[in-house]
């Protein structure tokens, strides 16, 4: 099963140091890990830096892959200006780092990319005439037809309907669950994190200031000293924990 771990890890834009020593326990295949953390505090960052498009010091280290790119990325911004179908972007975004030839196993994993989505009526649909939120989930499919290992994911539910971010993040639980695939995404809506993620990363100004399951990570404490909100947890009537915001302090 694959793994991650984050080591010393830091990264800089020119000479403006972003992320400092960050350094995290191993996560596993099989996980949901959110990482939260306030506007500009390095999510982005710390995406590119594991994805190696950033340099810094320290280490991202993978191990127990068995493919030679284990990791895919749905970024932040989804926008597209090339003339193509919903089907032939997913299908692009499936052949990166293969042959050029396509196999009818590409097909299938693109059919499933859709299916699995929900968006395979847009298939031939062109990419720059879909709304923002149908673009977020071709986005999505474009990552997981690659049959990544690890999926890092950049605020991946930010422009979908209440029923699509819930529907999402459902589904992206449920694959990293059967195919022992290593999730992580950023999210702003921290209640969707205490729902569906296992573990979760705190990040503010650079650095991790929290890290473990979800649960013990986003106390009232950690939602007022880094978020800035009067918050509780309290257990709905199903037990599990719900988020109540007070108010902005
Ligand atoms: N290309 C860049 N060049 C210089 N500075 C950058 C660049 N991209 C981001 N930054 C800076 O790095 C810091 C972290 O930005 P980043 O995008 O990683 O934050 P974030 O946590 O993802 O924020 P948000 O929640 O607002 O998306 C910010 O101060 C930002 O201004």
């Amino acid at each position: 099963m694959v793994t991650l771990t984050l080591e010393h890890l830091s990264a800089h834009y020119g000479r403006r140091q972003i992320l400092s020593e960050i350094t995290t326990p191993t996560f596993a295949g099989g996980q949901i890990v959110s990482l939260l953390g306030p506007n500009a505090a390095g999510k982005s960052t710390l995406f590119r830096r594991i994805l190696g498009l950033l340099k810094g010091g320290g280490e991202v280290r993978i191990e127990g892959a068995t493919s030679e790119r284990p990791v895919a990325y749905m970024p932040q911004e989804t926008g597209s200006s090339a003339v193509l179908t919903v089907y032939e972007s997913v299908l692009l975004a499936r052949m990166q780092g293969r042959s050029l030839k396509v196999q009818p196993e590409d097909l299938r994993e693109v059919d499933r990319a859709l299916e699995d989505l929900g968006i395979e009526t847009l298939s031939k649909r062109d990419i720059g005439d879909l709304s923002g939120g149908q673009r977020q989930l071709v986005s999505a499919a474009q990552a997981l037809v690659q049959a990544p290992e690890i999926l890092l994911l950049d605020e991946p539910t930010s422009a979908l309907d209440l029923h699509r971010q819930i529907s999402l993040l459902s589904i992206l639980r449920r694959l990293a669950r059967e195919r022992e695939m290593l999730v992580i995404a950023s999210l702003h809506d921290i209640g969707h994190a205490l729902r569906f993620t296992d573990q979760a990363m705190v990040l503010e100004n650079g650095q991790l200031v929290a890290c473990g399951t979800t649960e013990q990570v986003v106390t009232p404490e950690l939602l007022r000293q880094v978020f800035q909100v009067d918050a509780r947890i309290e257990p709905c009537s199903m037990g599990r924990p719900q988020l109540i915001v007070e108010a902005a302090v």
